[in-house]
């Protein structure tokens, strides 16, 4: 799993028009943390929440929803928009630190989990997370009088700072 999310961190950075390594160079090394979500089913899904609103934190996340049962959904020009299971396939999310490290060329998604009354729902996300102490900067090839470097971000900070200032969460880095 670790490999497709270093694979995934190539094609970005393909994508970029830079080197392969460029994005796993500029957030240094990679954990996992895996992350199993249990949404039970719930008669009035109108006043419950299954997973607030948020970005992820680190770089790129992959989610596996085991179940058929519809509960993500991602934001996208002030709609939510639920992301279907597919059977056998990872959904990827691009997460804050590869926002950061774009120079904000690659936002990371707004996405939210929903409860569903009739059936339970079970997702594993598995994060690639960084280092406490990793620094992540815009790359300089990213950066240009059009876009000015967006502010570095100490990872230990950012992680830190969504879990005091709960208001926070849902809130892009990049703006
Ligand atoms: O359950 C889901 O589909 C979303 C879970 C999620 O966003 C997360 O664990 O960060
Ligand atoms: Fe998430």
């Amino acid at each position: 799993m670790k490999k497709l999310a270093e694979r995934l961190l190539e094609c970005l950075s393909i994508n970029l028009g830079l080197a392969p390594d460029a994005l796993k160079n500029a957030l240094g090394e990679l954990h996992q943390d895996l992350l199993i979500n249990h949404y039970p089913p719930c008669p009035n899904p109108s006043v419950a929440v299954g997973a607030n609103k948020h970005t992820d934190l680190g770089g790129v996340t992959c989610l596996w929803q085991l179940d058929d049962v519809v509960g993500l959904q991602v934001l996208k020009d002030g709609e939510w928009y639920p992301v279907h299971p597919k059977p056998g396939a990872y959904i990827i999310n691009v997460a804050d630190m590869v926002e950061v490290a774009s120079n904000g060329i690659y936002r990371s998604i707004q996405h939210r989990a929903v409860v569903n009354p009739a059936k339970r729902r079970i997702s594993i996300a598995a994060f690639y997370d960084l280092h406490p102490d990793a620094i992540v900067k815009p790359i300089p090839e990213l950066v240009s009088p059009e876009r000015p470097a967006c502010p570095s971000v100490r990872f230990g900070d950012h992680a830190m700072k969504l879990a005091i200032e709960t208001d926070k969460v849902g809130k892009k880095v990049v703006d």
